[in-house]
């Protein structure tokens, strides 16, 4: 198909400025060539239905350049919608959804089911192939009943609580990601856990992502939410932090809810080896590229020190 030429609206400016652009990323796309990206995609950033088409684009557009991007996905919001309507209440500890039997039966339809395929379509529809898949295939991702550990303030007593199927990652087989990636397809997983025990496990997303990330060396893990990145006590964006000052935050009481689990995964990723991990608004259109294409990056970038 040729497509026809339109004479540009722009003036001879506007279009130079365009140019510059383009060329301006041919260094990034000499440093990521034949790199892999781990991207997690929140529940929350697949909310609007344009910056999803703007997200899957992204994503092709970074598989046709020659980088390797794996998604990771999440599907908190759609999770409660589901769980709403079959009149299933459901609490958090930490943003980590107490999971009981019954649930996680429902968590993984709607994470391997609806939202792992919305998501991989989202990709296909923009000229890349993409494939979607839970942690469970391939025995990609086992996992094991998670031990929370939380400190009484007052006591100071450490105990164990119980949150039922919630899974932590113990080990991860890269081979199902290498295998897609390697055929020139995008892996799309759904948080799901490969329990030894018999169960399935809901693992949640970011912590998924980690784990993956770690398996495949990844260069960057880029964390899409929708905020502008890791807010302090005044609601400003902190641009830098060090593992140390990120646990420190956390600690602090500055980092709650759904921002620990996030933040911790990134202080592990580096701690692992990754060289940077970023937490960047997804309500952001071309989120992904700015971070990755420009030197102006942004959102909250975590490094080792
Ligand atoms: N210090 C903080 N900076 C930014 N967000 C925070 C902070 N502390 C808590 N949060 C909360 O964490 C949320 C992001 O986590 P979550 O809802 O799990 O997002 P996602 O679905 O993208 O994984 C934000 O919407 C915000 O309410
Ligand atoms: C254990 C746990 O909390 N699992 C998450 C999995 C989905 C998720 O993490 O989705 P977001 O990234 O959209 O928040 C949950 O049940 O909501």
């Amino acid at each position: 198909m040729t497509e026809p030429r339109v004479p540009s609206s722009h003036s001879h400016h506007d279009a130079a400025q365009e140019a510059a652009i383009l060329a301006g990323a041919l260094p990034y796309l000499r440093r990521y060539a034949g790199d892999t990206i781990v991207v997690k995609y929140g529940g929350h950033a697949m909310g609007n239905a344009d910056l999803a088409k703007t997200f899957g684009r992204d994503i092709a557009l970074l598989k046709l350049v020659g980088i390797n991007p794996v998604v990771v996905h999440g599907g908190g919001p759609q999770i409660n919608q589901m769980l709403k309507r079959l009149e299933i209440p459901s609490t958090f500890v930490d943003g980590l959804r107490v999971t009981d039997a019954n649930m996680v039966d429902v968590i993984e339809m709607v994470l391997a089911g609806s939202v792992n395929k919305e998501v991989a379509e989202l990709i296909s529809r923009e000229g890349a192939l993409a494939v979607g898949i839970s942690g469970k295939d391939g025995k990609m991702i086992t996992a094991r009943k998670l031990q929370r550990k939380v400190r009484d303030t007052e006591s100071q007593i450490e105990r164990v609580l119980d949150l039922g199927f919630v899974g932590e990652p113990i080990k991860v087989d890269p081979r199902v990601i290498y295998a897609l990636s390697g055929s020139g397809l995008i892996p799309v997983i759904a948080p799901v856990g490969f329990g030894e025990d018999g169960a399935t496990y809901n693992i949640n997303a970011d912590t998924a992502a980690g784990a993956v990330a770690g398996a495949v060396h990844a260069t960057r893990l880029l964390m899409l939410t929708d905020v502008p990145g890791v807010l302090d006590a005044d609601g400003k964006l902190i641009p830098e932090l060090t593992a140390a000052q990120a646990m420190q935050a956390i600690e602090d009481g500055v980092i709650t809810g759904g921002m620990i689990p996030k933040v911790e995964t990134c202080i592990q990723a580096v701690q692992a080896g990754a060289r940077a991990a970023v937490i960047i608004d997804g309500r952001m259109p071309h989120a992904c590229l700015l971070e990755l294409f420009t030197a102006s990056g942004s959102g909250t970038m975590i490094r080792a020190e």
